[in-house]
């Protein structure tokens, strides 16, 4: 297959886009008042505004002329009906059948997965209940009040946002904490102050032998021990999610006490199988469900909804549009939702790790630009902070911002304060000031001369900078499980136009690699010299701080 640079539909962007590239959305929104109503999605009680982009309903019409060059409905298809689409590791990518709340069969290697998908679902309801209740006790017969997730990555990110986001839903005597990093002081200072009598590890990890994970795991088991003093607390106290049960039965882990997933489960689409145990203890079951129920009708949604309608697709379309057609390297996820604090990082994983490639999924490299830098924090934290240089900098940052209509903490004006940012912010970016505007207020202020001139400069706000906004009632289960399954297939969809492998994570091994040559020189005696001499020379010298 040739490249989908070299396609028409290609090509026809890219002459658009030159048109495009003259007109500003502010006058297409003072030509059309109808704009919002045009340019908007709902699905249940999400609303996506995308009017305040760059487009006109002829750039819609050619950016979705790529999902037909890409054959996007077959693709959406086959990861539906467990085709094996991780080209690279022969896996299917199935984290919709962990969420398939209709039970519709899927079938991999001639077996539905759904009746393993649903035992193992029965078995963390059951678990979660009994930990929640009380009835699960730790080694001197004391309830669980702590719960630490150890797992990096795809075992972490996810998890830790939920818990997080979802925060009003949890009881106020269990508590979650999450350890990730190797660095001794993330597991250190969570078990400051926790009692080993009522604590409950989950040790989270797809391969059971992420080294970060694995020696966080065997001091956590220390930690208890040294406590304990017997090995049978360990029964008690730890339990583990993961597709590898024979590493698990070689950590000492009860098998009872394991949960498992499958091959088909990517690392960070994780949240919704076993690796999500941790919600379901946090939170209770049933918010789990309603987390897997709002995925599942964006599933639904995905899966059906012509493309024209479909917020993945729009999304993914409208990224793409930036991305390769106007040169923005990155983007901005903004929540103004505190409880959305992780949400952000979470999909810097899913993005970055997803499409985050270099060759297609022939092994051809590619001439054009594929997965962007994501990154962002909630606001109004972030206009104290970076919003200038979207503003007025000299980069293309398109950003999505979310927002609730209601907050789970009502406090005064706070809530109302937070929305009219968030909606202002959207504004300015679109409108920007012009230099006649920033006059017109100067000289209103009383500025003449050389003085207004340089400051009306200063003031000018070129605007036109695409934002989408998300806005729902309230943050509740079902909505985050549509969020965050909107952002999901939209990678997906522009995994499929770049045509590239999103599903496997090749780029994260080779740092793994060198670092298991680095260790034991680390430890070892004399001069390292294998390296590059900057290599060398930092090994050297972090022997010799440390003699
Ligand atoms: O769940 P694990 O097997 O421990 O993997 C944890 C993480 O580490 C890997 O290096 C990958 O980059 C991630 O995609 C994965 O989520």
């Amino acid at each position: 297959m040739s490249l989908v640079s070299s396609t028409s539909a290609w090509a026809a962007l890219a002459a658009h886009q030159k048109m495009m590239a003259s007109v500003s959305v502010r006058g297409l929104f003072e030509q059309d008042p109808q704009r919002f109503e045009r340019f908007h999605l709902r699905l249940d009680e999400i609303v996506f505004d995308y009017s305040k982009n760059r487009i006109t309903a002829e750039t819609l019409s050619l950016l979705l002329s790529l999902t037909e060059q890409a054959g996007l409905r077959a693709r959406i298809e086959a990861m539906f009906t467990g085709e094996k689409i991780n080209l690279t590791e022969k896996r299917a990518v199935l984290h919709v059948a962990l969420r398939n709340r209709g039970n519709r069969p899927i079938v991999v290697d001639g077996q539905d997965v759904m009746p393993e998908v649903n035992r193992v679902l029965a078995k963390m309801k059951d678990f979660s209940e009994r930990v929640r209740s009380g009835a699960w006790k730790g080694y001197t017969g004391k309830a669980i009040t702590d719960i630490v997730n150890i797992g990096i990555g795809g075992s972490d990110l996810g998890p830790k946002m939920v818990t997080e986001a979802l925060k009003p839903y949890a009881r106020p005597d269990l508590r979650a904490h999450f350890v990730s990093n190797v660095d001794s002081t993330d597991l250190v200072e969570t078990l400051k102050g926790l009692d080993p009598e009522t604590t409950l590890f989950l040790v989270a990890s797809k391969t059971f032998t992420t080294q970060e994970t694995m020696t966080n795991a065997q001091s956590a088991r220390d930690w208890l021990l040294g406590a304990a003093q017997d090995e049978s607390a360990v029964a008690r106290h730890f339990a583990a999610m993961s597709t590898n049960t024979r590493e698990v039965k070689k950590f000492g882990i009860d098998p009872n006490n394991m949960f498992e997933f499958w091959d088909w489960v990517g690392g960070r689409y994780s949240l919704w199988s076993a690796i999500g145990l941790s919600i379901a203890l946090y939170l209770g079951f049933e918010v789990f469900e309603e987390l897997l129920e709002g995925a599942y009708r964006v599933d639904e949604h995905f899966r059906s909804a012509p493309f024209e309608q479909n917020i993945p697709v729009i999304m993914a379309l409208l990224g793409t549009w930036y991305n390769n057609f106007w040169g923005a390297d990155t983007y901005a996820i903004l929540p103004y939702d505190q409880y959305l604090a992780h949400f952000p990082a979470y999909f810097q994983q899913g993005d970055m790790e997803s499409n985050g490639k270099r060759v297609t999924r022939q092994g051809e490299v590619v001439d054009y630009s594929t997965g962007p830098i994501v990154w962002g924090q909630p606001g109004t934290n972030g206009q104290h902070a970076f919003y200038q240089l979207i503003h007025q900098g000299t980069k293309l940052i398109p950003c999505d911002f979310l927002v609730a209509a209601n907050s789970h903490n009502p406090l005064g004006e706070h809530h109302s304060i937070l929305v009219s940012h968030c909606l202002a912010q959207t504004e300015a970016l679109m409108k920007g000031r012009t230099t006649e505007e920033a006059r017109a207020e100067l000289a209103a202020a009383g500025y003449t001369g050389a003085e207004l001139d340089l400051l009306a400069a200063a003031k000018t706000f070129p605007g036109n900078i695409p934002t989408n906004t998300f806005l729902y009632p309230r943050l509740t289960p079902l909505v985050l499980g549509s969020l965050i399954a909107l952002y999901e297939h939209k990678i997906f969809t522009q995994g499929v136009i770049w045509d590239i492998n999103s599903y496997d994570q090749m780029g994260v091994e080779l740092g793994k690699q060198l670092a298991k040559v680095i260790l034991p020189e680390l430890k070892g005696e004399g001069e390292v010299q294998s390296h590059d001499s900057s290599t060398n020379g930092l090994i050297n010298l972090v022997k010799k701080m440390r003699a």
